[in-house]
C-alpha cells in the first residue's frame, strides 16, 4: 500500500470516530427495500454495513421488504395484484404468497448474506414469539371526486400493527445477534397478515426508542416535482407534499411511517438511496449525510 493511500485510510477512519462515539449501545432501525435488493454486489455491501455497525457497537435491527419477490412468484403463478396508496391489496392466495416470499426467500437470503459476511444473523417474522401483532387495515377512499361519501377500501389481508413485544428482539440485540425481521404480523384469530415493511419499520424503532430509523429506497431520496432532492424536510412539510401529489405510490407510506416515528420519540428518519453502495455507512459515519432527513421540527 501507497504511503498516501494508508493515509486516507487514516482520514477516514478518524472521521468515523465521532459518529463511533456517539452512536455506541444505540439501536438503529435500517429497513432493506425489495427494489434497493436487486443487485448482487449492493446486496453484500449492506450487508457488510450491518456486520460493521454491530462490531464497533452499535444495535442494528433489519426490517426487510420484498414487493417485487412477490410481484415475480405471483407472475408465475399468473397472479396479479391491485395496489392502493402503495399497499398490495391481499387476497388469502396472495398471503400464502407473501409468506412464502418475505418469511422465507428473502428473510432467509438476508440472512445468509449477513452470515457469510461476518455476522450472526437471525431471522424472524411476526409470528416468531408472537411479536408483531396486527389488525386488519382499513383505509378511506379519499381525494376520489366520484365518490361523495367516504367509502372504505377492502385490502384483504393487509394488517396494520396492533401492538409489538419488544422482548425477542431485545434478546437477540443485546447479544451477538442481529435480528431480520419479516413484516409478517398475527391476528388475534391467527390469521397472517401482510404488512407493508415501512410501517414495521417505523413502529419497531418507536417501541425500540431507537436513535434512528433509515429507510433504504430506490430513489435518491423524497424528490420535489422536478427531481430535485429534498431534505431537512419537517412534518408539515411531508403533509403539503402528500396533499399536492408531490408524494405518491410507495412513497406515502414510507413516508407516513416516518412521520409516525418521529411523532412516537425518534430523532432522526433517514431515507436513502439503497443503489448506492455502502450507502448506510455513508449515513452513519461520515460528514456528509445522504438522502433526505425528517426531522420533528
Ligand atoms: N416525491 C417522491 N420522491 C421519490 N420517490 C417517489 C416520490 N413520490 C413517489 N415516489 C415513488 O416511490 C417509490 C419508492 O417506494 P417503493 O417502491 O415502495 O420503495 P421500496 O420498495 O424501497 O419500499 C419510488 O421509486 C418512486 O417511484
Ligand atoms: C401491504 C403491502 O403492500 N405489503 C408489502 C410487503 C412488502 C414490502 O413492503 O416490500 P417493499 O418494502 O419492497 O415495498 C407487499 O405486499 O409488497
Amino acid at each position: 500500500m501507497e504511503e498516501r493511500e494508508a493515509y486516507v485510510i487514516a482520514d477516514v477512519l478518524i472521521e468515523a470516530l465521532p459518529y463511533i462515539q456517539r452512536f455506541k449501545g444505540k439501536t438503529v432501525v435500517v429497513k432493506f427495500g425489495g427494489n434497493a435488493m436487486v443487485d448482487e454486489a449492493l446486496k453484500n455491501s449492506f450487508a457488510r454495513d450491518i456486520v460493521l455497525m454491530k462490531l464497533v457497537g452499535l444495535n442494528p435491527i433489519v426490517v426487510h421488504g420484498g414487493g417485487p419477490q412477490i410481484g415475480q412468484l405471483l407472475a408465475r403463478l399468473g397472479k396479479t395484484s391491485d395496489f392502493v396508496d402503495g399497499m398490495r391489496v391481499t387476497d388469502s392466495e396472495t398471503m400464502d404468497v407473501v409468506e412464502m416470499v418475505l418469511g422465507g426467500l428473502v428473510n432467509k437470503e438476508i440472512v445468509n448474506l449477513i452470515n457469510r459476511n461476518g455476522g450472526k444473523a437471525v431471522g424472524l417474522t411476526g409470528k416468531d414469539g408472537d411479536f408483531i401483532r396486527a389488525k386488519k387495515l382499513h383505509i378511506e377512499a379519499r381525494n376520489k371526486p366520484d365518490i361523495e361519501q367516504q367509502e372504505i377500501i377492502d385490502l384483504g389481508y393487509v394488517g396494520e400493527v396492533s401492538s409489538i413485544d419488544p422482548a425477542v428482539v431485545n434478546m437477540l440485540g443485546c447479544s451477538d445477534f442481529i435480528p431480520i425481521i419479516a413484516p409478517i404480523g398475527v391476528g388475534e384469530d391467527g390469521q397472517s397478515y401482510n404488512i407493508n415493511a415501512d410501517l414495521v419499520a417505523g413502529k419497531i424503532a418507536e417501541i425500540l426508542k431507537a436513535e434512528k430509523l433509515i429507510l433504504l429506497t430506490n430513489t435518491a431520496g423524497i424528490l420535489d416535482k422536478q427531481g430535485n432532492l429534498l431534505t431537512g424536510l419537517t412534518l408539515k412539510d411531508i403533509d403539503s407534499l402528500i396533499a399536492d401529489g408531490t408524494i405518491s405510490g410507495g412513497m406515502i407510506p414510507k413516508t407516513r411511517c416516518a412521520t409516525d416515528a418521529i411523532k412516537g420519540g425518534v430523532n432522526r428518519v433517514h431515507i436513502i438511496d439503497g443503489r448506492v453502495e455502502h450507502a448506510v455507512l455513508l449515513e452513519l459515519f461520515t460528514n456528509q449525510g445522504v438522502g433526505t432527513l425528517l426531522l420533528s421540527r
